[in-house]
């Protein structure tokens, strides 16, 4: 059975677009409760390690500058098939394809600044709401 919690992160272009709030009430419409966040400003050693697993690719540099150009808010969200369905509400990664009433067809403004990031099974669920919420009660409930 997939799992019930999957991780987000609101990017720093949300925050520096006002769109933060929208964003959150959206998945919260999708089914989502909210049980975990918190707004952080990640350091270049943080976003490296999180997206680590793109380290070798072209755009690495560009996407660590942007993660670290403003604050971000990860999230522990819970509901029924949390993993596909986040996937599904966010969108393509890159808005132009993104579906319509998609996080990122109304909210992201390039692949690049894409507005939102959503774990992509429920393994690397559990990897990263362990990276931003290790030693908290959400982990052990
Ligand atoms: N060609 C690109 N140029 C700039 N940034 C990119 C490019 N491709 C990917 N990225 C950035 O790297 C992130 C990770 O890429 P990936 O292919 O895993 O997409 P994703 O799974 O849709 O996104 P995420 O992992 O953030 O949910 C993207 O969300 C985007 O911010």
């Amino acid at each position: 059975m997939a799992g019930r919690r999957t991780l987000t992160i609101v990017k720093p272009d949300a925050f520096a677009n006002g769109k933060a709030g929208l964003i959150i009430a959206l998945l919260e419409k999708s089914g989502f409760t909210i049980k975990a966040a918190r707004v952080m400003h990640l350091t270049t050693a943080q976003a490296g390690e999180f997206y680590g697993v793109h380290r070798e690719r072209g755009f690495f540099g560009e996407l660590v500058e942007f993660m670290t150009s403003g604050p971000c808010m990860p999230l522990v969200l819970e509901r029924d098939d949390a993993v596909a369905t986040l996937r599904t509400v966010i969108g393509a990664t890159d808005p132009a394809e993104a579906a319509e009433g998609t996080v990122r067809k109304l909210y992201a403004e390039s692949k690049g600044r894409n507005a939102i990031h959503a774990s992509d099974s429920d393994e690397n669920a559990a990897i990263e709401a362990a990276f931003f919420f290790a030693g908290t009660d959400v982990l052990a409930s």
